[in-house]
C-alpha cells in the first residue's frame, strides 16, 4: 500500500496549475467531480468556482432526478446560462450522448473556456465518463484532466448495499476528497484510512471539510491516466480497472454488469404553494431510511422573498434560508433519490403536501 496525502500541493501540481492560468492550452483540461449522493460535490464545484483563478469555466452539472437542484446550487458563475443542466438520467451511461452533445456545445462557444468542470450525479461511474472522451475527436478537443472522487467520511460505511458503487467511485478515481472531517472524530477517519488500505494497493487522498481544498491540487494536475481504461469498452463498462487487493477485494463487480437505473429511483415534486419550515423539517427528518438523498429548493411562508435549501444526506438534515429569487416565480422542487423499491411516491407526496401552509393548523 502506498497512500499518498496530498497537503500542501506538489512542485508538480503547483508548476501545472500556474502554466494552465498563463497559457493557451489546445485540447481544454476536464475535471470530473465524483462521489455518493451528499458527498459533496456542489460544494466542492462551488469553491472551485469562488476559488479567484481568474480562469474561465464551463460548469456541467448532472444530476439524476428529472429536476436538476445543484443547477441551482452552483454560485459564483455569472449567469444562468453558464451552467449546463444535465438532467433525468446518468451521464456515464443513459445520457452519455448529452453529455457529449453538451462538452462539444460548450467547445464550439466563441470564448472557448479554459477549464470544463463536471459534476457527475452521486450514482454515476466514473468510468464511463471518461470513456465519452476516448473518441479521437474528442480527444483532440478535451483532456482528462482529473478524476476526483468526493468522500462522504460521515456517511461512507451507510447503505451497504451501495458499497459496490461508492468502491468503483473510489476505484477508478485519481484523488480522493475525504470530506465531511468536521462531522466524524480522528478515530473515525483512522478507521476509514484503515479501510480503504485494506482494499486498495495505491490512493492519494485529501481530508477537507466543506470541500477547502487548495485549487493547485485540483485544477490542471494532469493526474488522469487513460491506461485505467484499458479493457473497459463502451459496450461493458463491468471492468475493474482499479487498484484493489484482488485476494480481499470486496468489489463485486468484476464480471457483471453496473446498471444504475436497476438501482434506483427518483421522485420529484413541485408546487407554487408555500411550504412551512417546522413541517418541513420534520418531513424530511422522518424520510424513510431507503430514501438516500432528498434536496430541493423551498418557497417558505416564513421566508417569503428568498429560496430556502432542503439539504438531506441520510439522517442528517439541513435547512438554510439561501439567496432572493431574483425576479423569478417562487417555486418548489424538491427531488429524492432511494432504492429502486425504498420509495412511495404517493406517500411522499402527501408528505409535502401536508408542509403547505394552508394545510398546516
Ligand atoms: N458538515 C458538513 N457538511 C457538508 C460538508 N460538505 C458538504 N456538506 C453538506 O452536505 C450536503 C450535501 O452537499 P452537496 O455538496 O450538495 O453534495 P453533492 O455530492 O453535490 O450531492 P448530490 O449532487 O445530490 O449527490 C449539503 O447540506 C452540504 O452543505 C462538510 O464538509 N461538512
Amino acid at each position: 500500500m502506498d497512500r499518498d496525502i496530498t497537503f500542501p500541493p506538489s512542485d508538480t501540481e503547483a508548476a501545472s496549475f500556474y502554466a494552465l492560468q498563463q497559457s493557451a492550452a489546445q485540447a481544454v483540461p476536464l475535471t470530473v467531480l465524483t462521489g455518493f449522493l451528499g458527498a459533496g460535490k456542489t460544494t466542492l464545484l462551488n469553491r472551485i468556482l469562488n476559488g479567484g483563478h481568474g480562469l474561465r469555466v464551463a460548469v456541467l452539472v448532472n444530476d439524476f432526478g428529472s429536476i436538476n437542484i445543484d443547477a441551482e446550487l452552483v454560485v459564483g458563475i455569472e449567469s444562468d446560462g453558464d451552467v449546463i443542466n444535465l438532467a433525468n438520467g446518468c451521464v456515464c451511461c443513459n445520457i452519455r450522448e448529452d453529455l457529449v452533445a453538451a462538452v462539444t456545445q460548450v467547445m464550439a462557444r466563441p470564448e472557448k473556456p479554459e477549464f470544463v468542470l463536471l459534476e457527475a450525479s452521486g450514482v454515476a461511474d466514473p468510468s464511463g465518463i471518461a470513456l465519452a472522451f476516448m473518441n479521437e475527436d474528442m480527444r483532440d478537443r478535451i483532456r482528462l484532466d482529473s478524476i476526483m472522487c468526493v468522500v462522504d467520511a460521515e456517511q461512507i460505511f451507510a447503505a451497504p448495499e451501495m458499497m459496490e458503487l461508492k468502491l468503483r467511485q473510489v476505484a477508478f478515481a485519481d484523488m480522493l476528497i475525504l470530506n465531511k472531517v468536521d462531522l466524524v472524530t480522528q478515530k473515525e477517519i483512522e478507521r476509514i484510512k484503515a479501510w480503504l488500505d485494506d482494499r486498495f494497493h495505491r490512493y492519494r487522498l485529501v481530508q477537507t471539510s466543506r470541500g477547502d481544498v487548495p485549487l493547485e491540487i485540483l485544477l490542471s494536475v494532469g493526474r488522469f491516466d487513460p491506461s485505467r481504461l484499458d479493457g473497459t469498452s463502451s459496450r461493458d463498462q463491468s471492468s475493474h480497472p482499479h487498484d484493489c487487493d484482488g485476494h480481499d477485494c470486496e468489489h463485486s463487480a468484476h464480471g457483471h454488469r453496473h446498471d444504475h437505473l436497476q438501482a434506483f429511483k427518483t421522485w420529484s415534486y413541485e408546487t407554487d404553494a408555500p411550504l412551512s419550515l417546522e413541517p418541513l423539517r420534520e418531513a424530511a427528518r422522518k424520510l424513510p431510511a431507503s430514501v438516500y438523498r432528498c434536496k430541493g429548493v423551498v418557497h417558505t411562508a416564513e421566508e417569503p422573498g428568498r429560496r430556502v435549501i432542503l439539504q438531506v444526506v441520510g439522517k442528517r438534515v439541513d435547512i438554510t434560508v439561501g439567496d432572493e429569487w431574483n425576479g423569478k416565480e417562487p417555486l418548489t422542487r424538491i427531488i429524492a433519490i432511494a432504492a429502486r423499491d425504498g420509495l412511495d411516491g404517493v406517500d411522499l407526496r402527501a408528505t409535502f403536501d401536508r408542509c403547505r401552509c394552508s394545510s398546516v393548523s
